[in-house]
């Protein structure tokens, strides 16, 4: 919730049984969406199930469609391309895309579990004004691992590797 409060978004039941996404609790970022559809993802395999609902976000805003802690760690489900990104003007069904990865066990859902969660941001758009060259930061083109491995757990810092120090 913003300091304004919550935004208002309007939503269609495009399958008029399931609920609307609701907050678990005051103040939760996530709503939780549901499937419509019943599905057992074998190990290592993906289904994409529907949830039912469409959304009309005003500009300014997106949609994210995020796993759920319980069920990544009770089954090791996912969602492939978390998060989903629900653009401003995509009026069609919010699908999504569970993963299983637990290594043995099958996962099954039925119709009306809750499969993920929606996070609603405010995003900003990007005006891009291309350039010869970047200003120089202290991070310079450092990046993957570049601040090294060692664990403070161990009493020695990280070791970072030398950037390029671009000005
Ligand atoms: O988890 C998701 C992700 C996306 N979408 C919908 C809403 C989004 O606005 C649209 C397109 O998503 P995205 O831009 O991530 O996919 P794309 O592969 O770039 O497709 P497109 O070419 O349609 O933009 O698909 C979902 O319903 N669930
Ligand atoms: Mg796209």
């Amino acid at each position: 919730m913003s300091a304004s409060g919550p935004v208002d978004v309007l939503i269609s039941r495009l399958d008029p049984e399931v609920p609307l996404p609701g907050y678990a609790h005051p103040g939760d970022a996530g709503a939780d969406l549901v499937t419509t559809s019943d599905v057992t993802i074998a190990p290592g395999e993906r289904a994409m199930v529907g949830t039912g609902v469409a959304i009309a976000l005003p500009a300014g805003y997106a949609a994210f469609v995020h796993p759920r802690s319980g069920l990544a760690h009770r089954l090791g489900v996912s969602i492939v391309n978390t998060p989903g990104t629900v653009d401003a003007g995509y009026r069609g069904e919010i699908k999504v895309v569970l993963v299983n990865h637990d290594l043995r066990e099958p996962a099954t859902f039925t119709r009306g579990d809750r499969i993920a969660q929606l996070v609603i941001q405010r995003v900003e758009q990007a005006r891009f004004h291309e350039v010869e060259r970047l200003p120089g930061s202290a991070r310079g083109d450092g990046g993957y691992g570049s601040t090294g491995t060692a664990s403070v757990a161990n009493g020695s810092a990280p070791t970072p590797a030398t950037h390029d120090g671009r000005k």
